[in-house]
């Protein structure tokens, strides 16, 4: 088991006089595959930014496995095994693929004196092959990374996270600005990620026929405050949910 257990306990934050997130106690079981839906401004970015010490939280605490890391720098989240994927691919527009996985992994292990020889150490040339097969971008090693398609450079975002091996990952709209094809591919590759990896995986995202179809638990947020959590079906009955978000078409569909 790799996924690691994380506890939001009271989270808030304010930005002048708005509350982004309030008062926010959610739990992430080890190994766990969440989905935070909520709508537009219900604060699902802003948990993100918490738990990964982007900002710091106004009051509340975030735990690993046990272990306060409220107000840790964003290196050290990392560096605890707190993931998140972030467009870095466009970050370095001349590197390939591979070599952009064995700069992430490098720069990681602090070793960043490394990153600008000709042929990085073996262990992170190693691992890069790994991640690479793992999301299916090994036929893309030698493709430079502006020349990749928006969908595969999405996925070297998500596979610069994963190769920092985090025992939490978090993807913020992973699926945003792709057609329903490439959607669907998308998620069926997070979806084995998560099967072949058993991280903690918690992922922001709009489409519902998304999140109910791969989702364990369902959290709703609304003006920063947790409206419901439980399983699709639990969310797609609950009667706050329709009707503050979800309209009841959705709960009356039939689970394909
Ligand atoms: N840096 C900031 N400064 C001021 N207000 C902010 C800041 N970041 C977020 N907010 C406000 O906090 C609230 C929550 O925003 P947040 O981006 O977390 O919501 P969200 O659920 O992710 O929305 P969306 O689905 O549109 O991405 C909004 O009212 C937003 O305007």
């Amino acid at each position: 088991m790799r996924g690691g257990a994380l506890s939001l306990q009271g989270l808030r934050r304010t930005f002048g006089g708005i509350v982004a997130t309030n008062d926010v106690s959610l739990d992430f079981a080890a190994g766990s595959l969440s989905a935070i839906i909520g709508p537009n401004g219900a604060g699902k970015t802003t948990l993100f930014h918490l738990i990964t010490g982007m900002i710091p939280p106004s009051a509340g605490r975030v735990f690993l496995d046990g272990q306060d890391i409220t107000g840790l720098d964003r290196q050290a989240i990392v560096r605890r095994g707190i993931g998140r994927a972030f467009q870095v691919a466009s970050l370095f527009p001349s590197f390939t693929v591979a070599e952009s996985l064995a700069a992430a992994i490098l720069t990681h292990e602090g070793r960043t004196a490394n990153l600008f020889r000709a042929f990085p150490p073996r262990d992170a040339a190693a691992r890069a092959e790994e991640v690479m097969e793992l999301c299916g971008l090994r036929p893309l090693a030698d493709t430079v990374s502006r020349q990749l398609s928006h969908g595969d450079q999405k996925l070297l975002d998500i596979a610069l996270a994963l190769a920092l091996d985090p025992k939490v990952l978090l993807l913020d709209e992973p699926t945003a600005g792709m057609g329903p094809e490439e959607r669907w591919r998308m998620i069926d590759r997070i979806h084995r990620l998560w099967q072949a990896r058993r991280m903690t995986l918690i992922f922001i995202e709009h489409d519902m026929d998304i999140v109910f179809r791969i989702a364990e638990t369902v959290r709703v947020l609304r003006y920063g405050t947790v409206l419901a959590q439980g399983t699709p079906e639990e969310i797609r009955r609950d009667p706050a949910v329709i009707e503050a978000y979800l309209g009841s078409e959705h709960a009356l569909e039939a689970v394909p």
